[in-house]
């Protein structure tokens, strides 16, 4: 069965993916895409493809199998419960919503319709990297894990666009939730401390320094830095008992000349997670072709989403704060643990 997906969101990533939907994976047509910018998603619209005025017009089409929702994450929530109110499977860019009320009120749907209609954006957890990080983790030779160290550095972001809450409620969460995934525990509460402020980025607070404490007892510490000139940098490594486990750094030609050994530097997340990004569509048309969604849930969108809330708190409060989550609705799967 081919799936016809509606894109809403025709920007940055927007684009990128109706790319991946048309020229890289099979069983997929994008038939209908919208956007506030309705010039942008005429031109973003793949040949054949319907231009719809509004989001709803888009989500209730008979054109319309299933949704793809790439617009800012404010505007999350209501395509969301649009979503679900229609019974279609959606792939929701991360973050899921941006608070934990909003969160509840998409996993309070869902629960109510029954079936798993949601896969959030993580497309971290479908790298190849970390796919192998988690499995050296899971293996358990190395003992416990006792503390992850997560560097996330974006070269530049947008001026203006990009605020100073960005950081950490729409960077921030991919470290929330790989920390959550590559640990199978999860975040009890959050310390942030601001260093120096950088003059790359203007008035835009930055870097950030935030310490995750896990259920667990381990600690996980996410450098956040959002206009570090040189490239986007992602690094992990996880430091247990008797061993470390780090992703590699990212396999790339080495460029030998006068000037020495060199290796290029991805520009941006386009570029160090292509494969990724394929992954994470190939599951999720799987399962949007059987009416259902795998993968990062509500469940994960909401968890991430209380780590960014508890994060602006300490930004303010400059102490810990504590998270507390609701209990873990059967359609999501048994709690995680690892006890010690
Ligand atoms: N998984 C990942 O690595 C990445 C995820 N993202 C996420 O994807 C989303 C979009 O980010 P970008 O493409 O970078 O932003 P962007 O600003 O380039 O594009 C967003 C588009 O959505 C449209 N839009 C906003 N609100 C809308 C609404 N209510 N209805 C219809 N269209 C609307 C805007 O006009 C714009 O064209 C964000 O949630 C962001 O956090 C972005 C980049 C990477
Ligand atoms: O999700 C993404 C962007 O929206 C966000 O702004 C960047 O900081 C992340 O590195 C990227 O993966």
């Amino acid at each position: 069965m081919m799936l016809r997906v509606g894109v809403i969101g025709t920007g940055m990533i927007g684009q990128d993916h109706i790319r991946r939907l048309t020229k890289v994976l099979s069983g997929v047509q994008v038939t209908a895409v919208t956007d506030i910018d309705l010039a942008r998603a005429a031109s973003a619209a793949p040949e054949g493809a319907q231009v719809f005025d509004t989001p709803n017009a888009l989500i209730g089409s008979d054109s319309v199998d299933a949704v793809v929702i790439c617009s800012w994450g404010p505007a999350h929530e209501e395509q969301l419960l649009a979503c679900i109110a229609a019974g279609k499977p959606v792939f929701c860019e991360k973050p899921l919503v941006t608070s934990a009320e909003a969160a509840l009120r998409v996993m309070e749907a869902e629960c109510a319709f029954g079936r798993r209609l949601v896969q959030v954006g993580f497309m971290r957890r479908f790298d190849a990297d970390y796919r192998r990080l988690k499995a050296v983790i899971d293996g358990g030779t190395l003992g416990l894990p006792l503390m992850y160290h997560s560097t996330h550095r974006n070269a530049s972001v947008p001026p203006g666009l990009y605020t100073s809450e960005m950081p950490l409620n729409d960077t921030l969460v991919h470290d929330a939730d790989i920390s959550r995934w590559l640990l199978s525990d999860e975040v009890a509460g959050v310390e942030v401390r601001l260093p120096r402020k950088s003059r790359q980025g203007g008035e835009l607070r930055d870097p950030h320094f935030v310490l995750l404490h896990m259920a667990s007892g381990a600690l996980v510490d996410v450098e956040i830095s959002v206009n570090i000139a040189y490239g986007y940098d992602i690094r992990g490594e996880v430091s247990c008992e008797t061993g470390i486990a780090a992703l590699p750094n990212r396999p790339a030609t080495v460029v030998t000349d006068a000037n020495g050994y060199r290796q290029a530097i991805p520009e941006d997340w386009r570029e160090r997670f292509i494969e990724a990004y394929d992954q994470e569509f190939r599951e999720w048309i799987v399962a949007a072709v059987q009416g259902t969604a795998t993968g990062p849930s509500t469940w994960d969108g909401y968890a991430a989403t209380l780590v960014a809330d508890a994060a602006l708190r300490a930004v303010d409060s400059g102490v810990f704060e504590k998270i507390t989550m609701r209990d873990k609705p059967a359609l999501y799967g048994l709690p995680v643990s690892r006890a010690a």
